[in-house]
């Protein structure tokens, strides 16, 4: 396969945005600190992610790292919350205000109809672990992906979906390792987890999580967006419930039925709708 054409969708200071082929590539751009986020950095991420939900030519959406660093050639997904921004209250942004925002980021990749796959270059710690976890899926390159979670070293914890939603993946006994004992964990070893789906060559992360990319718009969207919504159902209450029945909402606009419903009343007459099988 080609390289693809990445354009550039929009421009920012903390992070990159391009698109190709009905992939999104978004990346967090702020090497030299391993890529931590500050507010900015995730303002800027809840504005790309909102783009590329709403645009429908975008089928799946890439998460990662620019790098490595100019400082000392290090890779990173993301090392989380920018520990020189935290204040009393949360990250302070521009103005002072203390922001737990990353964990709307988390809601976005989770709620939104398009698969979104963390692509994992370096270190994913602390809410960068936690991001991949809230991912559809996660690439990870053999050579220095790195996971690990700092979050009770620096007494900053997700107890959300970076917590309870990651001992879905690796079961509960793994999981409270990971976040008790802060450990590192290779590329290989999160795999063997079951937290990465697979385990990829530094030099062709890239291109391979760009071709998942296309092997997934290959299938049916609708498909693709009720299977999403199903896996997520169960982790996810009554909002869970509220996107699937969305979806089955739109089905059913799609159908005689509900064109019935809408054009009786427009037509200010009684709704035939006897002329519909009861389905057993
Ligand atoms: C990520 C590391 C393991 C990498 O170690 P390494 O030895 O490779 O590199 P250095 O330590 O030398 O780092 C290079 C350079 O980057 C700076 N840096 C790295 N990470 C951060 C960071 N998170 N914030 C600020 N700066 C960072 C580092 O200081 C160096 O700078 P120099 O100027 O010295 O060159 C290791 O760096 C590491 O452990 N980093 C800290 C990881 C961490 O604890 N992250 C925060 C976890 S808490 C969190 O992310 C979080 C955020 C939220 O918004 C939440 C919201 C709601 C609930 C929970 C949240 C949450 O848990």
């Amino acid at each position: 396969m080609p390289n693809p054409n990445w354009i550039t969708a929009k421009e920012y200071e903390d992070i990159t945005y391009k698109k190709a082929e009905g992939v999104a590539r978004i990346a967090f751009n702020r090497p030299e600190v391993r890529n931590a986020f500050r507010p900015k950095t995730t303002f800027e991420l809840i504005d790309a992610f909102e783009d590329a939900r709403n645009d429908s030519s975008v089928g799946v959406v890439l998460l990662s790292g620019e790098g490595p660093s100019p400082k000392d050639g290090g890779w990173a997904f993301c090392s989380g919350g920018d520990q020189n921004a935290r204040g009393k209250d949360g990250y302070k942004d521009e103005v002072g205000v203390g922001r737990l925002n990353i964990l709307d980021v988390q809601r976005q990749i989770r709620f939104m109809s398009k698969p979104v796959i963390a692509v994992v270059p370096g270190w994913a710690v602390g809410g960068g672990h936690s991001l991949h976890v809230v991912c559809d899926m996660t690439l990870a390159s053999k050579e220095h992906a790195i996971f690990k979670q700092t979050d009770a070293n620096v007494a900053s914890y997700d107890a959300g979906y970076g917590s309870a939603y990651l001992a879905r993946q690796v079961g509960q006994k793994r999981a409270r390792e990971i976040f008790f004992l802060g450990e590192n964990y290779s590329a290989q070893e999160a795999f063997e987890m079951g937290m990465v789906n697979a385990v990829v060559p530094h030099e062709t992360l890239e291109q391979t999580a760009f071709e998942w990319a296309q092997k997934i718009l290959e299938k049916s969207p609708m498909a693709i967006r009720m299977l999403k919504f199903a896996f997520n159902m169960i982790d996810d209450g009554l909002v869970g419930q509220q996107i699937f029945a969305g979806e089955a909402t739109r089905l059913g606009y799609m159908t005689d039925e509900a064109k019935e419903g809408r054009d009786a009343f427009l037509e200010k007459r009684r709704p035939e709708f006897e002329k519909f099988p009861k389905y057993s």
